[in-house]
């Protein structure tokens, strides 16, 4: 079976690595300035947050929106309500770090860095593209990994959304002190969503990390499933890209 995920991390290690020889790591580090951790001011535990995503295309279903460009939706989200943007900076989903700088350069809420982060590298890159926070997914990292990327994000005033799918990934990001963490209803191997995957793990994460679902939400029905289990907020794209009117369906994820 075709494993979405092992692919574009084994592209993403091309990719890192020519960025390296393009700009080497001490180039950046002396053209960034920390952030003010500006998304964990922004969310607190037990309110509503809803993370809109600017996403154009997924690897398992193609283009999903071909009307609006990266920087229209970022000004719908930030019309409608939404508490942070998600910003796609990887070519499976029609991401570039341009598209990224760009909506930087749009709106004022925090931003996070959409990737698949598996060397420090991007965690600078990020932070020179302007991003708030940035993804550390579980699966593709070591739980050592992991806890150095947090720290490495933290130094540059970054938050980071701690992903999770399954028990063991939730087991790693537990052992770091993360403070948000992404419960993604997405398989990354098949891309098949399920809300219910957030309903099954919820019971094991500690009450006291910023609880986030991701994925495969699609109505205000399925936010107030998720919000009453006890999430803090959540991760919209596709619901979001391909309803028929994006700013309303925006105002109804956000609270
Ligand atoms: O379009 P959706 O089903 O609303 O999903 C958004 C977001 O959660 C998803 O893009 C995502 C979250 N983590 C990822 C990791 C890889 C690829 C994609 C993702």
């Amino acid at each position: 079976m075709r494993d979405i995920l092992a692919e574009i991390v084994a592209e993403k290690k091309a990719i890192v690595a020519a960025a390296k020889s393009k700009m080497p790591l001490e180039e950046i580090k002396a053209k960034i300035k920390p952030d003010t951790f500006r998304m964990s001011k922004k969310f607190k535990k037990g309110d509503w947050n809803l993370i809109a995503e600017c996403k154009l295309q997924s690897p398992a279903k193609g283009r999903l929106n071909k009307t609006h460009t990266v920087e229209e939706l970022a000004r719908i989200y930030e019309e409608s309500g939404a508490s942070m943007l998600s910003v796609h900076t990887d070519p499976h989903f029609l991401g570039c770090n341009e598209d990224f700088a760009k909506v930087r350069q749009l709106v004022k809420l925090p931003l996070l860095r959409k990737d698949f982060i598996i060397d420090e590298y991007q965690i600078y890159e990020a932070r020179m593209l302007g991003a708030d926070a940035i993804l550390l997914i579980a699966r593709i990292l070591t739980p050592a990994q992991l806890k150095e990327f947090l720290y490495t994000a933290w130094s540059l005033g970054m938050d980071a959304l701690v992903e999770v799918h399954d028990e063991a990934d939730m087991k790693a990001a537990l052992s770091t002190p993360a403070e948000f963490i992404g419960i993604n209803n997405r398989n990354l191997k098949t891309f098949k969503t399920d809300i219910q995957q957030t309903l099954d793990l919820l019971p094991s994460a500690d009450s006291s990390r910023v609880l986030i679902s991701e994925s495969g939400v699609f109505s205000a029905e399925d936010a107030k499933v998720l919000r009453a289990a006890g999430c803090d907020g959540i991760l919209v794209g596709e619901g979001l890209v391909r309803s028929e009117n994006i700013g309303a369906m925006t105002r109804k994820l956000s609270h």
